[in-house]
């Protein structure tokens, strides 16, 4: 009948199995680093208009109630999706502190 073709990978060899399951893996990273770049570039969409909407009314560039919320949420998003709390929050910190930084600039 039909014999596999010559490119198919062997995945009884270990090493081949290894090396196929790597990319697989890796393409998916890509995959998911791209989702992560654009998810980033439309939140700075949205901070970079509510910092204009801070210039244009002078209220201040951080809302320290606003990012313990946040903060919150985030902590609890993480354990149900298996992501480290305290990873999750440094990330947003760091975010905000360079939305922050942001609407420090909007507001010279
Ligand atoms: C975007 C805002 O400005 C700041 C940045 C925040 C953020 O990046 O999530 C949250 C609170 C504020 O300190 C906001 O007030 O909503």
């Amino acid at each position: 009948m039909s014999q596999p073709q010559a490119e198919e990978a062997d995945m009884t060899d270990p090493t081949v199995r290894a090396a196929t399951l790597l990319k697989e893996h890796r393409e998916s990273i890509d995959r998911l680093d791209a989702i992560l770049v654009y998810t980033l570039g439309e939140r700075f969409k949205h901070t970079k208009a509510v910092g204009k909407l801070k210039a244009e009314h002078d209220l201040p560039p951080s809302d320290p109630a606003r990012e313990a919320k946040q903060i919150k949420r985030l902590e609890a998003l993480a354990a149900e999706a298996d992501l480290d709390p305290e990873f999750a929050k440094a990330f947003l910190n760091f975010i905000i502190a360079e939305v922050i930084q942001h609407h420090k600039k909007h507001q010279e």
